[in-house]
């Protein structure tokens, strides 16, 4: 599992200076199952997050047989996915893949690689349920067959006879969207998905696959069209920014009264998140590419009414923090969170450091505004990790967050960056 890690927050100090955006999380992921799609050459992958989430999944590659290298210090992945030969190893195993959501992404590549992949458990944040449904029927409907060992918790995917077909979406599920893609670029005739995801990290996905020589069109419109192609090529690509880390910041500004440049950042990938924190009382100039942030510490930030929604809704990824957030606000927050039903462990944390939240189901309602004050707290996942981060940020005396590890997972050299800002931030290893 590795060394246990802690968040220790001092509050009271403004954000101000420039910090870099890192490479985003949500994109990384699928490019590094992408990558194992190549059956020659070597995949360079630029700007990649230093996070938790891509040491598993670069663990996962190797297992499976390709050679990786992880140049930190130049955010660059070299993958040599060539040697993806021995059936044995066509496995998730569920040490490795339990641990972050994105293992699931490497499924199309030992279909198509190895004709089997067995999964042995799918991770991620614990955000309630979170089906694979659409995943399974979409391999599904392109010829695989997919069955359950129920006794051992185990999905069997075999390959067959691939063939393209007509996939449909219930919601436009992210990794659903990218998942059924890789699975069709290599799959012969014509794939049609419907009701796809719009997320910018999909389209970032998609100039990746056609980079590699995938023939796809409609990216962006909610309706992809896939001609299969008989293999894919070894490229080099630059990851996009990660919005979620950027919006994560930019509110981090707002609750401290701060004054960032963002380098990196890409204010219309924030969506009706940009609104809704301007709305709040945040000012965003955009300036090539930095966005600079900043709110003004004689005002109170405004309270807000947030619903989640896919892609250009308001970020689920960002409820968090945004919650943190309204505990500053001035009057009644309404949050309603229609993505998954188990986010709302933060508010006790969030009221452990003064906040006054109430929750009915998927819906909370924050009354603001409350002087936080230091609190030992609980990372119940990713962006909860992050939110009482923020909160600790504009608490009165010292806040300590733990486990570190969902923190880790997704926000990369956190602690550092955030110091880079002049707060007081500490991440600590415990023996
Ligand atoms: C690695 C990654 O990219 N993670 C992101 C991705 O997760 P992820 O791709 O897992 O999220 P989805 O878009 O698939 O999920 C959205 C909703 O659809 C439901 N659903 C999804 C698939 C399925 O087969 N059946 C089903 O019912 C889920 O339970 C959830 O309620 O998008 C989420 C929503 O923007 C973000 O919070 C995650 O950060
Ligand atoms: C929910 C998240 O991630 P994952 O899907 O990887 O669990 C997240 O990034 O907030």
């Amino acid at each position: 599992m590795g060394q246990e890690v802690r968040y220790r927050v001092r509050g009271g100090r403004p954000l101000n200076g420039t910090a870099f955006i890192q490479g985003a999380k949500n994109a990384v992921l699928p490019m590094i199952g992408a990558a194992l799609l190549a059956s020659k050459g070597r995949t360079v992958l630029r700007n990649v997050p230093i996070i938790q989430d891509v040491r598993r999944a670069l663990e996962l590659a190797e297992y499976i047989g390709a050679k990786v290298e992880f140049h930190e210090a130049e955010r660059t992945i070299v993958i040599d996915a060539s040697q993806l030969n021995d059936p044995e190893r066509a496995v998730l195993p569920a040490e490795i893949a339990a641990r972050f959501r994105g293992s699931v992404l490497f499924v199309p590549a030992l279909m198509h690689r190895m004709g089997h992949a067995r999964i042995e458990g799918v991770g991620g944040c614990n955000l309630g349920s979170r089906n694979l449904d659409f995943h399974y029927r979409g391999f599904a409907r392109l010829g695989a067959e997919v069955t359950e060992d129920a006794e051992r918790n185990h999905i069997n995917v075999e390959a067959g006879n691939l063939k393209g077909g007509r996939l449909y979406l219930d919601t436009p599920s992210h990794t659903g969207t990218e998942n059924l893609l890789m699975a069709a670029v290599l799959t012969p005739g014509t794939t049609v998905i419907e009701h796809a995801a719009l997320e910018p990290e999909v389209l970032d996905v998609i100039e990746f696959l056609g980079r590699m020589g995938a023939k796809i069109s409609g990216g962006g419109t909610g309706l992809i069209t896939v001609e299969g192609v008989k293999e894919l090529a070894a490229v080099e690509h630059t990851i996009m920014s990660d919005r979620i880390d950027a919006g994560v910041f930019a509110m981090m500004a707002a609750a401290t009264g701060g004054d960032v440049s963002l380098v990196g950042a890409n204010l219309d990938h924030l969506g009706v998140a940009r609104w809704k924190m301007e709305q709040m009382g945040v000012q965003f100039a955009q300036q090539g590419a930095v966005l600079h942030v900043h709110r003004d510490p004689n005002t109170t930030l405004r309270p807000i009414n947030a619903v989640t929604s896919p892609y250009p809704g308001f970020a689920t990824d960002l409820q968090s923090p945004l919650m943190a957030l309204a505990t500053l606000a001035d009057g009644e927050s309404y949050i309603h969170e229609a993505i998954y039903d188990g986010r709302f462990a933060l508010a006790d944390e969030l009221n452990k450091m003064g906040a006054k939240i109430e929750v009915d189901g998927t819906r909370a309602i924050v009354h603001g505004p409350t002087q936080l004050h230091g609190a030992e707290v609980v990372a119940h996942d990713l962006r909860s990790g992050a939110a009482v981060v923020l909160a600790g940020l504009a608490a009165t005396g010292e806040t300590v967050v733990s486990p570190g590890y969902p923190v880790d997972r997704g926000h990369s050299q956190f602690a550092t960056r955030l110091t880079a800002l002049g707060a007081d931030v500490v991440r600590e290893e415990l023996d």
